[in-house]
């Protein structure tokens, strides 16, 4: 993964008092804390971004996840529960709180949360709870821009990585079948006695991720090339910025790239400061190449040639 934020604002300085994106009443993450170094797109990138993608709706949209959020777990552990995935053999809708072990001590996770598809509102034998129905237009319309912006993300590292035109793009059609989905999740204050790891370690499946957040908690691993000789890496906070959404590399572009991009390691633990108070809830786009896709290294394009071979298992994207 590499780590990236992308701005979708209209301003050149999101983070102005006049940005209407900013974090509602929520306190401000400590300046006294160290936090990853992120990359922004340029100023000429940023602009293009803005104009090709309807920015402004994508985050409109993602601010009514986090209207939504709340209403949805007002429903409470014990509803939600009869939504839960595990009865279903899937991985959308509810995941409960406490489900996934999260350290080798044994310790469990502190959050809950709920994956929607594009296949939420086809028929199936499996009901959701009211308020994903209430809001299919916006669930629809967000799967639509987020798409949007992760093809274009897409065909920039295509174009980069020297691939023939629109090599990646073709893997990850939304006209056919995917695990793509939206996540929504909550994470309560961790009683003071006892703040830990809400979710454990690991690196995103799929392709790309577009992340939006509003508390701190997100935490990564750097890798050693990012580390100083001599040390042992350490988790680093991302600080979540205003109008701007985190976009990590999933597994599948270390596969498809042979190693030339990375998946990163990251976490989130208990919110730094102030901020450990409060309720966080974070809102996903979870991207992932269409179904029948092999997921192994695209061999074609003199950046991924030059990467070593190792050995390729074959696996594809629905499995
Ligand atoms: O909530 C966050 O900020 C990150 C959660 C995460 O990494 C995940 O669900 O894959
Ligand atoms: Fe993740």
């Amino acid at each position: 993964m590499a780590t990236q934020t992308l701005a979708t604002a209209s301003t050149a300085s999101p983070l102005t008092a006049a940005d209407p994106h900013r974090f509602p009443d929520l306190p401000a993450f400590p300046t006294d804390i160290q936090t990853a170094p992120l990359h922004r797109p340029t100023y000429r990138n940023f602009v293009a971004l803005r104009k090709s993608l309807k920015g402004e709706q994508l985050l409109n949209e993602a601010n009514q996840f986090f209207d939504l959020g709340p209403k949805l777990y007002d429903l409470r552990r014990e509803e939600l529960q009869k939504y839960d995935y595990k009865n279903r053999g899937s991985y959308i809708e509810y995941k409960g709180f406490g489900n996934a072990v999260v350290d080798e001590h044994g310790n469990l996770d502190w959050n809950e949360f709920y994956n929607m598809t594009f296949s939420t509102f086809h028929p199936t034998p499996f009901s959701h709870p009211q308020v994903i129905y209430d809001h299919d237009e916006l669930i629809k319309s967000y799967i639509k821009h987020s798409h949007a912006l992760v093809t274009t993300i897409l065909s920039h590292l295509n174009t980069h990585l020297h691939l023939p035109p629109n090599t990646l793009q073709k893997l990850h059609r939304l006209t056919s079948p995917s695990g793509d989905q939206i996540r929504v999740i909550k994470s309560p204050p961790q009683p003071v006695s006892d703040r830990r790891t809400a979710l454990g370690k690991h690196t995103d499946f799929g392709s790309i991720t577009l992340l939006f957040n509003r508390l701190g908690g997100l935490q990564i691993l750097p890798p050693p090339s990012l580390t100083l000789e001599d040390h042992k890496p350490q988790w680093t906070y991302v600080k979540p910025i205003p109008s701007h959404c985190i976009v990590n590399h999933g597994d599948s572009m270390v596969k498809f790239t042979r190693g030339v991009l990375r998946s990163n390691i990251h976490r989130v633990v208990s919110p730094p400061g102030e901020q450990a108070c409060h309720t966080r809830y974070s809102v996903f786009y979870f991207s992932r190449a269409n179904d029948e896709v092999i997921l192994k290294g695209l061999g074609r394009g003199d950046v991924i040639l030059r990467a070593k071979d190792g050995e390729e298992e074959s696996i594809n994207s629905k499995d």
